[in-house]
Formats: structure tokens, sequence, C-alpha cells
């Protein structure tokens, strides 16, 4: 199993489950009996939402406090917005005033108060903008902070999050910190709309009435606990559609991850048809989600102002029939019109609750990926390592990936010395590429330890031994940049040096294919540089290695699958990056293998060193045909 590398999280998500999920993603599908489309939406939802259960059972108080911090740090634009909504409100109740005295006047109505008015509406105008405008700022700031510190804890989670067989797939990942994220801008947008301005114009106007007919007031208001239970009654089951919804694209989502990267895969199998039916399949599951959710929000307004509108209709016309003659004109124009303006906010408390309703899964599922515990810890004393001349020991080194599973290695001793080139071969699943995990630390041994210069790698910052040991492996990790900022990745947020970049580039053999590239090292070499070659790409990866120039150097399987011409300059390259480092060769290839001062075989959760007088002698073929080595 090749190392995937931790090259930028997404992207190394993506590259590794194109490579292990293009089988997977397809192959089941070819069943003559496929299961009901709902039994397998189910199965795919367990799979790629392994933790809706545990969500589910974080409640709302909980929401409100993953929420609290970035509220907080948004407090200048949210209590600016909550003073314009206040004068948006202190206008309109001044306008409600004077337009019912303007509406019942006997006199004709002179330009002060014409201009007072259109005063009033200006300032209402302005307030009200200004109030939308800072309350947004407010939602879409706190979601950016909270994006990024979804993504920062995603990138600190460890390589067996992402790993395991219940692991949520890198399109959920994706969807969860893109569009549920921006949905996340609504929610908190359409509560901090609510908090204060909704409530200031709603206590307003039932002020206002209040002055006018405390009876008729307090008759109307009967109207407001009818309204509260149809709405929590709505906005339950509005949550429960979102979150069938969430899922549905979330699933949309994963699979498109997954297929796109095998497109090589899908055509050479003759399966468009297959996958467009599949895509249609959670298409269309997607679309009824949809569908019903923007029903639900359809109606519920329609249901509130029906509630509104009928029960105040008739306790309205029972009241005016009961207290007739107790009311002016004017009273009655300004009672109704604050009616009128008393929907707005109660509508708008309603739509916050729905919001918060729909927003809750997506807020769940947001946290849920930042709740966790590494077995991969670094120590609050660990150390940098300035410098590294890469003496490499494990010690009785013993691993299992969990608890059910066998071990892998088994009280496993091996000591490489500084600038020694030492490969290890063995049969296909015997735990190679375990061994330069552990090394990376990206797992830790259950028992025994790793030694760099003598140092515990469980001592070491995990930054600084990731940067004194570098990799290459078969499953080259490229992403959509230019050659230079592929091969200067270490400097890609400072500066890349553009000349050692070009000096590498040499060593590496690729100097010169990249100068005939359209744009030399500026081209842009596509997604994954699919625009590369398979040896191109190799020695894209070689110069990268020596790029960082790491004291040890891990390669697995670098030069696999090449035409003659292609492989012997990767070998050349290869042979190039190992001088003056220390090397562990992962491969099944005999030329690479060859390049080593020993030979050790990996087997049975054992290391024995292998003569170099076997390889030669040809016993490496029959070790490949016992099986000992692949
Ligand atoms: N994340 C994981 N969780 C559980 N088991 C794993 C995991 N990764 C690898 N394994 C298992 O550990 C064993 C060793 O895998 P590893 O990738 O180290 O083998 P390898 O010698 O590099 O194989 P190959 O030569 O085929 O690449 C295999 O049985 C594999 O199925």
């Amino acid at each position: 199993m090749p190392i995937s590398y931790s090259y930028s999280y997404s992207y190394s998500l993506s590259s590794s489950s194109s490579s292990s999920s293009s089988s997977s993603s397809v192959l089941p599908k070819l069943n003559p009996n496929p299961r009901p489309i709902q039994t397998q939406l189910r199965t795919q939802n367990n799979r790629q939402f392994p933790n809706l259960k545990i969500q589910s059972s974080i409640r709302t108080n909980h929401t409100i406090h993953f929420l609290k911090p970035y509220l907080i740090s948004q407090q200048k634009p949210i209590l600016y917005g909550w003073l314009c909504s206040a004068i948006s409100v202190y206008s309109l109740s001044n306008l409600l005033s004077k337009f019912s005295a303007i509406t019942t006047a006997t006199t004709t109505v002179d330009v002060t108060q014409g201009f007072a008015l259109g005063g009033l509406v200006l300032v209402r105008l302005i307030a009200t903008y200004a109030q939308h405008a800072l309350l947004w700022e407010a939602s879409l700031n706190a979601v950016y902070d909270l994006r990024v510190h979804v993504f920062d804890r995603v990138l600190q989670r460890e390589l067996a999050y992402f790993e395991a067989n219940d692991a949520v797939s890198s399109g959920d990942v994706a969807y969860r910190i893109t569009a549920e994220a921006s949905d996340l801008a609504q929610t908190l947008y359409a509560l901090l709309n609510t908090i204060v301005p909704s409530s200031l114009q709603l206590s307003a106007m039932i002020m206002h009435m209040l002055a006018i007919s405390p009876v008729l007031s307090l008759i109307s208001a009967m109207v407001i606990p009818c309204m509260v239970l149809v709405v929590a009654f709505l906005g339950q089951e509005l949550g429960k559609i979102s979150k069938k919804s969430h899922i549905s694209v979330a699933a949309l989502s994963a699979y498109l991850n997954e297929i796109l990267p095998a497109i090589l895969f899908v055509k050479a199998n003759n399966a468009e048809l297959l996958e467009s039916t599949r895509f249609r399949r959670l298409a269309l599951m997607d679309n009824s989600a949809k569908l019903n959710k923007k029903r639900m929000k359809a109606l519920i307004p329609q249901v509130i102002q029906a509630i509104y509108f009928g029960v105040l209709s008739i306790l309205c016309t029972g009241s005016v029939v009961i207290s007739k003659g107790s009311f002016d004109r004017c009273s009655l124009v300004s009672f109704v019109t604050s009616l009128l303006f008393l929907i707005e906010p109660i509508q708008d408390v309603g739509k916050a609750y729905n919001e918060w309703r729909q927003g809750e899964p997506a807020i769940e599922r947001l946290f849920a990926m930042t709740k966790f515990k590494n077995k991969v810890v670094e120590k609050p004393d660990a150390v940098d390592l300035d410098h590294v001349t890469g003496d490499l020991k494990f010690c009785d080194v013993s691993f299992k990936y969990n608890d059910s599973l066998p071990l892998i290695l088994n009280g496993l001793n091996l000591h490489v010395r500084t600038g020694e080139v030492v490969a290890i071969v063995g049969p296909s699943g015997g735990g190679k590429t375990t061994l330069a995990k552990l090394l990376l630390r990206l797992y830790d041994p259950i028992s025994g330890s790793i030694l760099i210069d003598n140092q515990n790698i469980q001592d070491i910052r995990l930054q600084s031994l990731r940067r004194h040991v570098g990799v290459v492996s078969q499953d080259i990790t490229l992403f959509s940049g230019t050659v230079a900022e592929n091969i200067g990745y270490w400097d890609l947020t400072t500066k890349i040096d553009l000349e050692r970049v070009k000096r590498v580039a040499q060593t590496a053999y690729a100097d010169e294919f990249i100068r005939k590239l359209p744009e030399g090292y500026k081209t842009n070499i596509g997604p994954r540089g699919s625009t590369l070659s398979g040896g191109q790409r190799q020695r894209l990866a070689i110069a990268r290695a020596f790029y960082q120039n790491s004291s040890v150097l891990i390669l697995d399987e670098a030069t696999s699958a090449l035409d003659s011409k292609s492989e012997l300059l990767v070998r050349q390259a290869v042979e190039r990056l190992m001088e003056n480092r220390t090397v562990l060769v992962i491969s099944h290839r005999l030329e690479t293998v060859m390049m080593a001062k020993r030979i050790f075989l990996l087997d049975n959760e054992k290391l024995e060193e292998l003569p170099r007088s076997t390889m030669l002698n040809g016993h490496m073929d029959s070790l490949i045909s016992s099986g000992r080595i692949v």
C-alpha cells in the first residue's frame, strides 16, 4: 500500500481516495441484482456519516456553545448592526404616529410634515440597509473563522482518521467545509437579525398598540401562542427534512469526489452509462430531499400568515364590535397599521427558528470533525532538530493498526547507519509501507521505539521530524499549480527559490522536459499533474525531494511501471538523490533493490537480512515464485 502524503490534505485525500476507491466504487455496482436505491443509499450514508448518531445527540445548547466564540469575535459589527436596527425601528414608530395623524387630519398637510415624513422614511431605509450589511458582515466573518478552524482541525487529525474503514469520505469533508459552512452564514444572519431587530420592532409595535387600546392588544396577543406552537411543530419537521437533504447532497458530493479522479478507469471500463445511472440515482435522491425542504419552507410563511390574519380578523372584528364607539378613526388606523407591521417581525422570528432548525445539522456535522483525540500526540517538551545525520534505529518495534487487527510488525529490530542505503523487500501486505509510516510517526508503535540520531522520534516535534524525513512514492501527489510551485512546495506560502528549483530539476533530470513545456517552470500542470507522463511526474517528485533536502529518505517503489528510457532517467535521478543520505528503499524491483547496501526481507512480522549474493545469483526469482517477494 503506497503512502499518501499530506501534501495538502484535501488534495492527498482525493488522490488517495481515487486510487483506492476506483475499484470499490465501480465494481460492486456491476452486481446484476442491485439492492433497492433506498437500501443502497442508507448503507452509503451510514458509511459516509458514521458520526450521525453521535451528532444527533448533541443538544441545541451545545451547538450554541460551539458558535459563541465566533459570534463574540464579531461583536463590533453585530452591535453596530443592532444599533442601526434600533434607529430603524425608532423611525418606523415615529412614522406610524405621524402617518396616522396625517391620514386622519381634517386640515391639509403642510410641507414641514411632508419633509418630516420623507426624512423618517430615508432614515429608516439607510438604517435598515446598514443593519443588514453589518449583520451579514458579522455572519460571514464568523463563518470564515469557523471554516478556518474546522479545516485546521481536519489537518491536525491523524492519518488513522482518514484511513479507517469507516472514515468520513473526502467528498463529505469538502462538502461540510464548503456548502454547509455557507448555509451556516444564512442561519447566523437570520439569528442575529431576529434577536434584537425583530424583538425591537415587535416591542415597539406592541407598545404602540397597547397605548391605543390595551384590551384589543391583549386580545391580539392571543394569536402569539398559536403561532409559536405551529412554528415549533413545522420547524421540527423542517429540521428532519433538512438533515435528509444535507445527507443526500453530501452523498452526491462524495460520489463525484470519488469518481471524477477515476475518470480514466471509468472510460477504460466503458462504465460511462453505469456511472451516469449511479449519478442519476443520487441526484434524484438529492432533488426530492431538496424539493421537500423547499416545499416546507414555502409552506411555513403561508401558514403563519393564514393563522395570523385569520385569528386576528376574527378577534378584531369581535372586539371592534364590543368596543364600538370608544375608538376614534385615527386610533383605528394606527392600531391596524401597527398590526400590519407586527407580522414582519413575527415572520422573522419564525424564519430564524426554521433557519436554526435547518442549520443545526450542518453545525453539528462541522463541529463533529473538530472533536477528536489523536493517538499520535506531540509532547509539550518535544525538541526541534536543527541538523540530522540520519542514523536510524528500530528497537523491538511491534505494531498493529488497531486492537481487533493482527500484528503487522512483531519485535522488529533494524539499524541503518548514517548515509547507508537499505532495501526492504517482502510479500504484498507484509508491512513495508507500515514501517515507513511509523518512521514518519503517522502511527505510533504499540511497543518499542524508533530513534533518529539516538533520539526517540516521540521526543521530536512532528514538524521537525517530517522535515528531516523525505518521501518519494509511486503514488505521487502533485497538485494543480505551476511546475515551480510543485517542486518548491515546501516554500509555497513563503517564497519559492526559483534558482534552487531549477538546480534541483537539473539534478533530477527534469530540467530538459520542463523547458519544453509551453511556459517552462511557470506551466500549470493540471489537476494532480494530469498533463505530465508517469516518468515526468516521478522526476518532479524526485526534484521536490531534492528541494526538501532531508537527511533521511524513504523511497517507496519510486521506479515502477515506466518505459526503459524514462526508467533509466528516473533511476539515475534516484541514484543522485540517494547520495549522502540515509535511505530506506521499499521496492519490488531488482534494479532498485540492488542500489542498496543491505537488503532485508519483511515477512511474517519479522525482518531477515538477505545476503546481496542471494539477489545477484537470481535467487530473487525463487523468492518471488515462492511468494516471499512480490
Ligand atoms: N490504515 C490501515 N488500517 C488497517 N489495516 C491496514 C491499514 N493500512 C494497511 N493495513 C494492513 O496492514 C498490512 C500491511 O500493509 P502495508 O501497506 O504496510 O503492506 P506493504 O508491504 O507495503 O504492501 P504492498 O507491497 O502491497 O504495498 C496489510 O495487511 C494491510 O491490509
